[in-house]
């Protein structure tokens, strides 16, 4: 009998052959299957040099002390973490509660299935694991030992080491798909953050975006009017808002240009590849997202070497900024690949999670009739005291308070960024909890939104919660992360969905006609019925006069 050891990943999983029932033993050729030398004087054997005391007498049960010792294995090597645990204890700290889960597989089965709801409601992996262990507990994800906090202090603190004690942790396949950039570190993450000040901060948004987003968003409205039928896919419409205006601002180029075509089409293939199995073969899904990947550089580096020998002297938009910051610092970083792939991270992150955002807002408030009554007081009151076609300035939209807490209220309630990982480069000690060096760390921010000690009765979309001053400063909600990769979009984020829901409940009436919650953490697929509103000071044409036939499709 051979016990063999088969190392996976930084695991051990350790089985049982018998080589014959009653034959040779394979270390010493003794004639009696499981002799006793085996246990006590073979020190090369992998057993004895496990268990040198076991005793001899036990050794005629053969395959039950095999099958026992193998489980006994399994077990500790399983539990290895708890021997560190004690060993940790002098020092006052201790791993966190939790189990992890089966040997090699961990939770991840749990985590994947029970990792997603619909939008709005507690994740079960989480909410079970709270009720069990409290806000921070540990558990075995995606091949590591893990972490996971729902602590929104703890969560800050490792936020507050990336690069330090803690890196970004994405699994290969994602860089693939997601370019480089989105795992920058040192001077290029500090350029790459510069570059986002000079573009989408708040300083920024008011200079370059006020005028801009709303003459997009006026004509998106338009063209969404102009179609055939009134109801509108309201996902899809977002989704192609959310695009046009991040390609417009970062890249020049218009909606209807078939440049933008061409990188939507591309641009919304590339998150189909994150649930695929990476595997590069023609036929799989991962082989079309990584052609889709190679045109989108394609056609941005062609864009980048156009616009350097246009050399505009003034910046126009994000490509100019960078050219122009390129012109003046020169270096290694502002290579055509590199500005291209800058471009494409910005471009990926600024139009998922609007159009998400969106989606989410109209859902909302579609269930909440009310809000959407204070809504139209609030932006009706600011409509009349301007001209008919005369766009909101941003003193305006600082006046938007109830609009914006309808914002902040869907960010908290409809979690986007469910989730953020993290994996330790050095142990990590927090309180009286150690986080040991290379584990995950899972930052779930959807659950602190759904904490009531923070958020009393989480489950109610309440924008007037965030006129507690209190609550209403940025800190609260993490909605956008926090630390040195904190989300910088998130005046423009705010600014956006403000101006998108002035524009709606002031020009249209609509109604939800349609909407599937599908199994997916971030996603709701929603139709609207849309019509242009007569006359825009008429309060009273509120959004449920439709006709019947339709009332009775909801
Ligand atoms: C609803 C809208 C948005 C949400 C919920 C959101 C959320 C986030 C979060 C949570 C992070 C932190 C990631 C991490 O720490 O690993 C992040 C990073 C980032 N976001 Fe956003 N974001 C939104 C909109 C935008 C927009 C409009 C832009 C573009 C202007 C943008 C650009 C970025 C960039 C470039 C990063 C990476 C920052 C870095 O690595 O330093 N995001 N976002």
């Amino acid at each position: 009998m051979v016990i063999e050891e088969n190392r996976i990943g930084s695991y051990s999983q350790y089985y049982v052959s018998g080589k014959s029932r009653r034959g040779p033993c394979a270390e010493c050729s003794s004639s009696e299957f499981g002799c006793c030398s085996i246990m006590d004087s073979h020190d090369s054997h992998f057993l004895s040099r496990l268990f040198p005391r076991v005793s001899s007498a036990l050794i005629p049960h053969g395959l039950l002390l095999a099958v026992v010792l193998g489980a006994l294995l399994c077990c500790l090597l399983h539990f290895r973490p708890l021997a560190e645990r004690r060993k940790l204890k002098p020092g006052g700290h201790q791993l966190p509660p939790g189990s992890l889960g089966l040997p090699l597989l961990g939770e991840t089965l749990q985590f994947a299935f029970f990792s997603t709801g619909p939008i709005g409601t507690p994740l079960p992996f989480f909410s079970s694991r709270l009720r069990r262990y409290g806000t921070i507990f540990k558990t075995h994800l995606l091949g590591r030992p893990t972490v996971v906090s729902l602590d929104p202090e703890l969560s800050k603190f490792v936020l507050s080491q990336d690069d330090k004690l803690v890196d970004v942790f994405l699994p290969k396949f994602f860089l693939k798909i997601l370019g480089p950039t989105i795992h920058l570190h040192g001077p290029r993450h500090h350029t790459f953050r510069e570059l986002a000040n000079l573009s989408v901060s708040a300083n920024a948004v008011q200079k370059l975006h006020v005028d801009t987003v709303q003459e997009h968003f006026l004509k998106s409205l338009k063209s969404w009017q102009q179609r055939p039928s009134p109801i509108v896919d309201a996902q899809q419409q977002c989704k192609e808002w959310a695009f046009t205006y991040s390609v417009k601002y970062f890249v020049g180029l218009e909606h209807d240009d078939p440049t933008t075509v061409a990188l939507m089409r591309d641009f919304f293939i590339l998150p189909t590849g994150y649930n695929s199995i990476p595997i590069n073969l023609p036929g799989t899904r991962f082989y079309e997202v990584l052609k889709a990947r190679k045109r989108i550089d394609s056609t941005l580096v062609g864009l980048v070497r156009a616009r350097i020998l246009e050399a505009r002297k003034e910046a126009k938009d994000f490509l100019d900024v960078i050219l122009i910051k390129r012109a003046d610092e020169g270096g290694e970083y502002y290579g055509g690949l590199h500005v291209a792939d800058w471009i494409s991270s910005y471009v990926l992150a600024a139009y998922e999670n609007t159009a998400v955002l969106f989606a989410n807002i109209l859902k909302f408030l579609s269930e909440n009739e009310h809000v959407v009554g204070e809504l139209k007081r609030e932006n009706f009151a600011l409509r009349k005291s301007k001209k008919a076609e005369e766009k909101l300035t941003w003193d305006d939209y600082r006046d938007m308070n109830f609009t914006r807490d309808v914002v902040k209220e869907s960010l908290r309630l409809g979690s986007i960024a469910q989730h953020l990982l993290r994996v330790s480069l050095e142990d990590i000690h927090f309180k009286d909890i150690i986080i040991p060096k290379g584990w995950l760390l899972v930052l779930n921010f959807s659950m602190v939104h759904f904490n009531s000690n923070y958020y009393p009765d989480p489950l109610q979309f309440d924008p007037w919660r965030w006129m507690d001053s209190e609550r209403n400063s940025p800190d609260f909600l993490i909605a956008f992360g926090s630390g040195s990769r904190r989300c910088p979009g998130s005046t423009l984020t705010i600014f956006e969905a403000s101006v998108f829901l002035h524009y709606l409940v002031t020009l249209y009436k609509w109604k939800r006609v349609h909407v599937t919650d599908k199994m997916c953490d971030t996603l709701v697929f929603l139709d609207l019925y849309i019509l242009p509103v007569q006359t825009s000071n008429s309060f009273n044409d509120y959004f449920w006069s439709f006709p019947t036939s339709l009332d009775k499709s909801k």
